[in-house]
């Protein structure tokens, strides 16, 4: 049977859509299913494959899942893009919670929720201060953890260009203080309205862009009274904004794509 998908992307950081709101997949998308999608050789490619699902309580349930083609809670980047493909304000409902979205031309801002500081919340593996986290790997130290639907760590250095995320980001990723893993960003403050941000992600790796990555981050250098309540975070694949509100809620912005529409045999990948 022939299944439909959509290709998109929010600077870079690229999904394959399935939209199962109306029409159930033909069989169960297990982890060598997506993994099989996911692989930009023998598969269609892309960095999270995102499948869409009717919800009694929102418009629509958004599952996730990393190209490794282990289930997440979130994605920031998805999140826009989902919300463009529906065209219309939308609550999602997603395993971290219910996110906003609102599409607005080539661009959407999510309300992604209220992030959360508690050394379990984030989680680790004990208990811990986690604006100032008193440990690091190699010239990466004293991060922050904030989960903001998802795990991240968040290391702020002087020119996070310089940072060898290709070998620390597994390591670190890998970690038994992340029970969950975690998502490793690393940020150089350029001013108090401007963060340059790398990510390595979990399930992922290096991805051109993190949404979440950039709410964490954001997060974080607000915390630490680095930055104003609304900046600008510069990703490899471009812009986003972060807004932090007096309710505690994010608020990112920024723009996502259709790349093309296509299908394949179900039976060549599952
Ligand atoms: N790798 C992330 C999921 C995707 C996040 C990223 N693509 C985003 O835009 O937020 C995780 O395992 O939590």
């Amino acid at each position: 049977m022939r299944v439909s998908f959509v290709k998109m992307h929010g600077l870079g950081n690229d999904f394959i859509v399935l939209d199962a709101r109306e029409t159930a997949l033909p069989g169960v998308l297990d982890n060598a299913a997506v993994r099989a999608l996911a692989d930009r050789r023998e598969g269609i490619g892309c960095d999270q494959l995102i499948l869409l699902e009717s919800d009694e309580a929102a418009d629509c349930r958004m599952r996730i899942f990393n190209q490794d083609g282990g289930e997440v809670e979130a994605c920031g980047n998805a999140s826009r893009a989902v919300g463009l493909l529906l065209g219309k304000p939308a609550r999602i409902a997603t395993a971290g919670g219910i996110i906003e979205t609102r599409p607005d031309g080539d661009a959407c801002s999510v309300d992604m929720g209220v992030p959360r500081f508690g050394w379990d919340a984030i989680p680790l593996a004990y208990a811990m201060d986690t604006l100032t986290m008193p440990l690091g790997w190699e010239e990466l130290e004293q991060p922050a953890a904030v989960n903001v639907g998802n795990p991240h760590v968040v290391f702020f250095v002087e020119d996070n260009d310089a940072t060898r995320l290709d070998t620390l980001g597994p390591i670190i990723e890998q970690d038994e203080l992340f029970p969950e893993r975690v998502n490793v960003n690393v940020a150089t403050v350029e001013n108090r309205s401007t963060i340059r941000l790398r990510v390595w992600e979990r399930g992922a790796g290096l991805t051109r862009a993190c949404g979440t990555g950039a709410c964490a981050t954001a997060v974080a250098a607000m915390r630490r009274g680095l930055t104003e309540r609304e900046v600008t975070v510069h990703l490899p694949g471009g812009p986003l904004t972060i807004l932090w509100d007096e309710d505690e809620r994010i608020t990112m912005s920024g723009p996502a794509t259709e790349s093309f529409r296509g299908s394949f045999e179900w039976s060549d990948y599952a």
